[in-house]
């Protein structure tokens, strides 16, 4: 384990990068693994909240969590190059946001140091509450999207919270301008189940290229054009009967882990 001071030599980042491309070949041989089309992916979230009786809140509580474990194991605290452990969190109108509010409260826990960006917030408690946590945790909220350079030179990575599976149509400020932004950046980013701004299905060639995809429940159509380093899946909360009932043949979690790499 990784001293929190210490940094990591270039070789150890090279093994550490090795390492995670082993696990990945493995697991990705061994499965066929579903994408989702944009419906489908709708249908099973509908399912998860009226069949299966879960609350939005519980899966976006674990949604959040396995973004902040995969987070974590892409980029670790020692591996980080900044002065402190910075990280951007751009939060979306929707549930997609609430992953990231998710995301950045369990990052602080493991010892980052995020900021969030909350552009436009449902009025809902539980956007409220998620909002006040991190508050709470002492997460401080920006008041508009910082210039280009401002994150390159600020911020280790960007998390990418803005639109999930329900993004549709052409971009609606304030997010285009936004994704106009984090297009130019050269720090890495991090995409919470689609990257912001493709369409769910065909992708996006001229969109944003994240160096990290967390895809959660199943990936999505789009994901089979994801070409960065990093392709995690999350969301361990799938029943097995509706596992089979849209045959996701999704790859088994190891051990107790709540991300697996595909
Ligand atoms: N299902 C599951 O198992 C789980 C799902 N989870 C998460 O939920 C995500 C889906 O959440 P979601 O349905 O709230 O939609 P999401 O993608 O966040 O964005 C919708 C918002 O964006 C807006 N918007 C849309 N198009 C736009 C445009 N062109 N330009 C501008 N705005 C646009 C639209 O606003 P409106 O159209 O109302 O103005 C709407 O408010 C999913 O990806 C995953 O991350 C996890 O929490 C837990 C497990
Ligand atoms: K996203």
């Amino acid at each position: 384990s990784f001293s929190q001071a210490g940094t990591c030599s270039l070789s150890a980042a090279a093994d550490h990068h090795k390492e995670c491309l082993g696990s990945r070949a493995a697991s990705t041989m061994a499965h066929s693994i579903k994408y989702l089309g944009q419906e489908e992916a709708q249908h099973i979230d509908e399912e998860l909240f009226s069949e299966y009786g879960f609350s939005v809140d519980q899966l976006m509580e674990l949604a959040g969590l396995s973004c902040a474990t995969a987070v974590a194991r892409a980029y670790p605290v020692a591996s980080l190059t900044k002065a402190r452990p910075t990280l951007l969190v751009v939060c979306g109108p929707g549930n997609n946001g609430g992953d990231g509010l998710v995301c950045a409260r369990h990052l602080k826990l493991f010892g980052y140091e995020p900021t969030i960006l909350y552009p436009k917030r449902p009025n809902k408690p539980l956007f409220q509450g998620l909002t006040t946590q991190c508050q709470k945790m002492e997460i401080p909220f920006l008041t508009e999207m910082p210039e280009v350079d401002v994150i390159d030179e600020a911020y280790n990575l960007v998390i990418d919270a803005i639109f999930g599976f329900s993004f549709k149509g052409s971009v609606r400020e304030p997010f285009g301008s936004i994704l106009d932004v984090l297009k130019k950046t050269t720090v890495p980013i991090a995409s919470i189940d689609i990257p912001s701004g493709w369409d769910v299905e065909q992708g996006a060639a001229d969109g944003l290229q994240p160096d990290t995809l967390i895809s959660l429940t199943a990936p999505k159509k789009a994901a089979s054009m994801f070409r960065g380093r990093y392709h995690f899946l999350g969301g361990r909360f799938v029943p097995p009967s509706l596992e089979r009932k849209y045959q996701l043949n999704l790859p088994p979690y190891p051990n107790t882990d709540c991300v697996l790499q595909l």
